[in-house]
């Protein structure tokens, strides 16, 4: 099973009468992990945000499945909780994984599967601390363990290391690298040069507006030098 290729036709977007990204068209290939770097306030984030449908751009974002569309898995950029929401760990998991309210039943099924979300994340001991509670590499933490539960073939991955110690940060690539493994065509938002030229296929740079793509094959990092130069 292979994740959609997506295709952007003249995709821009303006808001409040600032134009955060110039037209923009591009294939991206299908089972590839796809790197999105440029500097802050660029539109990386807002680029992504188009991909999903969350913001009124102009121009296409075609989703090219190879059998039945599926489900789109997004870890968005890092986030505060409302300190006092009083919604543990496992409730807000629970929530995602049955789109039912908190009073409903609790199946042994489900807690099974929350269980081993948290333990693929490291957060399996924390599960009855409220959210508001948690660290900033916890957030981040969770907020990947709920995009897992959709087991989707196309992710949208803002920033995923803010915040992560290192052997988070270890465990993270290792299940970025898995899903692209699995055929999921992935996009990942990162600034680190050095994990881009290890781990992704693909290399786009939006800079000024403008996505200036320069695309990359994981084996050529002399090229990776140069587009970053
Ligand atoms: N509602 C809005 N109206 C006007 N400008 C906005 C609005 N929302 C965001 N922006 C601006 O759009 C630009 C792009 O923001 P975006 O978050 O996409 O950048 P980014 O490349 O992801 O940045 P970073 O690397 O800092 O996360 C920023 O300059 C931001 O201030």
């Amino acid at each position: 099973m292979m994740g959609p290729a997506i295709e952007v036709q003249s995709l821009s977007l303006q808001l409040n009468r600032v134009v955060l990204l110039e037209p923009i068209s591009a294939m991206f290939k299908p089972g590839r992990l796809h790197a999105i770097s440029g500097p802050n306030g660029a539109g990386k984030s807002s680029f992504i945000k188009c991909l999903l449908g969350l913001m009124p751009h102009t121009g296409q974002v075609l989703r090219h499945w190879s059998g039945r569309p599926g489900q789109i898995a997004y870890v968005p950029q890092q986030s505060a909780f409302e300190a006092s929401l009083p919604v543990t760990i496992e409730e807000f998991m629970l929530t995602s994984i049955t789109r039912w309210p908190l009073f409903f039943k609790r199946r042994d099924a489900h807690l099974q599967r929350i269980d081993e979300l948290l333990q693929r994340v490291g957060l399996a001991s924390k599960r009855h601390l409220r959210l508001g509670q948690l660290s900033g590499g916890e957030r981040q933490r969770l907020l990947f363990a709920q995009a897992l539960e959709r087991q989707s073939l196309l992710w949208c991955i803002d920033e995923p290391m803010t915040g992560l110690d290192q052997a988070g940060q270890l465990s993270m690539t290792a299940e970025i690298a898995q899903l692209r493994d699995q055929g999921a065509t992935v996009f990942v938002v990162h600034h680190d040069m050095e994990w881009i030229q290890q781990y992704a296929d693909e290399l786009w740079i939006i800079e000024g507006g403008l996505a200036q793509h320069r695309m990359v094959s994981r084996k050529q990092s002399s090229l990776i030098a140069e587009a970053c130069a």
